[in-house]
């Protein structure tokens, strides 16, 4: 009999077939109130389980008892009772080479967006503004030979510094808990401590992780070091960030701009301020948005979750220790 297994997102229908060639396959397009209920049943009897966008804490997991692979359509695991799992012997497989380069491209977007005021001056000219040679009132700021801040400094935070350095002679600094050889070689990228970057990047760009060290890491405290003439740019997770702090940085003009893929609460609500400031632009979470990097993602998931059923893993599992 083939092993029981959950999907809760909807795959494209050539990796769908793949895995019901091995497994028996439970499949939800996506999880709603409606279908909550049954979802939660088919995890009973479910072995692995494949999807994004769900939080499974430990509650959730005592519904599956007989789960062994878990594996998620994305990068970030932060929806993920990780202890959970582990105690369980249960590996959590992601897929971060799938998307690394197309988030680089996503954050380089919103660096030239937010800096070149992009998005404004063209609500503007839709509005029937442009009547004449533009003047300051139009004017953006350079990106070219201006400091990169990234903060995490990782896969997608190296994509980017080679966009930034090579194809826009910028200097790059960047923050991590340990320095990257790497990124100093390549783009000859200085460490240094957060607040210092804070204090001399003219576009700082968050990519990190979330987890309970990051959480409001950027807070107003920080904020106030950063340059009046600096943007801020976050595609990691929105709670690393105090939006509060960020919307009072914007309302006082302690920061310049900031350029948002990510927010505290998804999708970002109606009333926020954040949608009415003309020198924000807020994307929703639309990182690895592209229909290739998407195959890529449920293609490397599909790949992940026959690889923990079938106990050869060779990568992409965020709890290696439980491999047996
Ligand atoms: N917006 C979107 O659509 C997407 C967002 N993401 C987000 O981006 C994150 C990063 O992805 P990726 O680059 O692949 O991950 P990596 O694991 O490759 O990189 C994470 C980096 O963050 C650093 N880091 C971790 N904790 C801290 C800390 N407390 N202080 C400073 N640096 C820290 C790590 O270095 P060190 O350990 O040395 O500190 C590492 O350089 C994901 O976890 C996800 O949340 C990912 C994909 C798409
Ligand atoms: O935010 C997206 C991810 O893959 O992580």
């Amino acid at each position: 009999m083939k092993p029981s297994i959950v999907s809760y997102k909807k795959l494209p229908e050539d990796l769908q077939d793949k895995l019901e060639q091995r497994f028996s396959v439970t499949a939800f397009d996506s999880i709603t109130n409606e279908n909550r209920a049954d979802f939660i049943k088919a995890l009973a009897k479910a072995e692995g389980i494949i999807g994004a966008n769900e939080t499974i804490d430990r509650k959730l997991l005592e519904q599956a008892p007989v789960l062994r692979a878990v594996s998620t359509i994305s990068a970030g695991f932060d929806n993920f009772d990780v202890d959970a799992l582990t105690e369980r012997k249960i590996p959590l497989m992601h897929t971060p080479g799938a998307l690394t380069e197309t988030v680089a491209d996503t954050i380089m977007a919103l660096v030239l967006t937010t800096g070149r005021r992009i998005l404004n001056v063209a609500e503007r000219v839709k509005a029937g503004e442009w009547k004449g040679s533009v003047g300051e009132n139009w004017f953006g700021t350079d990106i070219h030979h201006k400091t990169m801040g990234i903060i995490g400094m990782g896969r997608i935070g190296t994509a980017l510094a080679q966009r930034a350095h090579f194809g826009f002679g910028m200097k790059i600094v960047y923050n991590t808990r340990n320095r990257n050889p790497e990124a100093e070689n390549r783009f000859d990228a200085i460490h240094m401590e957060l607040d210092k970057l804070l204090s001399v990047a003219d576009y700082v760009c968050l990519i990190l992780p979330l987890n309970p060290q990051t959480r409001h890491l950027i807070n107003a405290e920080r904020f106030a070091l950063m340059k009046p003439s600096a943007f801020f740019i976050n595609a990691g997770r929105g709670p690393v960030v105090d939006e509060a702090a960020l919307i009072e940085a914007l309302q006082q003009g302690t920061i310049a701009g900031a350029g948002l893929d990510v927010f505290e609460k998804e999708p970002l609500p109606k009333d926020s301020p954040l949608l009415s400031m003309p020198n924000v632009v807020a994307i929703p979470h639309i990182g690895s948005a592209t229909f290739e990097a998407r195959y890529a993602m449920a293609a490397s998931a599909v790949d992940n979750l026959i690889a923990a059923m079938t106990d050869s893993i060779e990568g992409n599992c965020v709890n290696p220790q439980v491999i047996r």
